[in-house]
């Protein structure tokens, strides 16, 4: 098992504005992986990471912890008034972010989540927080927070002093493409289903061992189509495709085929850009 700790720092490389060419001979590759819930972004990302030797980022994880953040201290996210206290907490939380990789390519890599230093990967995913989540990532300031979170963590897992100087990253979200990383060298927008998206979905809880009641594939599907309809059509920084991004249908995919969709792609594009800058040479 090979460990790559990722862990929020403050540290003040940007990925320059400069044209794209100059961007891509100067840092690792960048795969933005954004879409619906339980469309399979973050199985497919931590897959693509293993196969490809990459960093992996769960940016649903910073704004799942924020969540968590704020109900723990009974704040209420519906309640509008309460914005500038997550903003708050969005702020002065410290999130961190492990990612285990097998030797096994076949073998599914698994993201801790912690909080402050406590590991939260489980609670993070409740039916409580995933209720409020979308409401909580819509405020402009909490945004901004988690921007900055993601952006520090990017540069990390990218420089030289951070982890180990990995060949590339893949980040997934809803906004990777349009606003955390518009440069990226991939961007894919991953669809399904929302039917087959709230089966696979209650099947995960069903293997989590979670013990909510209630839950049937109508509820599970409701709450995935609600929280979609806020993503779309909140201000700040929407959920959409970004122009020049690939979409993949999973729904009638096998997790292997959307991965090896991914890394052949990928292998094309380095292929395109190393003979491309080689005859510029
Ligand atoms: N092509 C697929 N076939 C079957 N199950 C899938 C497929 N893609 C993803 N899944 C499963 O669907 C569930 C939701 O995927 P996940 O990666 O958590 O989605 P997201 O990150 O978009 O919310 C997971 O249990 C995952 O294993
Ligand atoms: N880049 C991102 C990532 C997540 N989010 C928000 O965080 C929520 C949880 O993201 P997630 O990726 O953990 O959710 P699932 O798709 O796994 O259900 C989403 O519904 C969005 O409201 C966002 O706004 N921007």
């Amino acid at each position: 098992m090979a460990s790559r700790n990722i862990a929020t720092r403050l540290i003040t490389r940007t990925f320059s504005s400069s044209p794209k060419v100059t961007q891509k001979a100067t840092r690792p590759f960048q795969v933005a992986i954004d879409g619906p819930a339980a469309s399979g972004k973050s199985t497919t990302a931590k897959m693509v990471a293993q196969r490809l030797g990459f960093d992996y980022i769960d940016t649903g994880a910073f704004y799942r912890c924020v969540t968590l953040a704020a109900l723990s201290k009974g704040i209420d996210p519906s309640n509008q008034s309460q914005a500038s206290q997550i903003s708050n907490l969005a702020q002065s939380s410290h999130i961190g972010l492990k990612t285990v990789f097998s030797t096994s390519p076949s073998s599914l890599p698994t993201t801790r989540v912690f909080l402050d230093k406590k590991d939260v990967s489980s609670e993070i995913r409740t039916g409580t927080v995933s209720k409020h989540v979308s409401a909580v990532a819509a405020i402009g300031p909490v945004r901004e927070a988690v921007l900055q979170k993601v952006r520090d963590m990017g540069a990390t897992s990218a420089s030289q002093e951070g982890n180990s100087g990995r060949a590339g990253l893949v980040m997934d979200g809803r906004d990777i493409g349009t606003v955390v990383l518009p440069n990226a060298d991939l961007k894919i927008f991953l669809v399904a289903d929302s039917r087959v998206r709230a089966e696979r979905r209650l099947q995960e809880l069903a293997k989590s061992g979670s013990k909510e009641e209630g839950l049937d594939v109508e509820t599970v599907q409701k709450d995935l189509e609600r929280r979609d309809e806020l993503d779309r059509t909140r201000k700040a920084s929407p959920l959409r495709k970004a122009d020049d991004a690939v979409e993949l249908d999973t729904s009638h995919l096998t997790i292997e085929g959307q991965v090896d969709a991914i890394v052949q792609e990928v292998h094309r594009r380095q292929k395109a850009a190393s003979s491309s800058s080689s005859s510029s040479q």
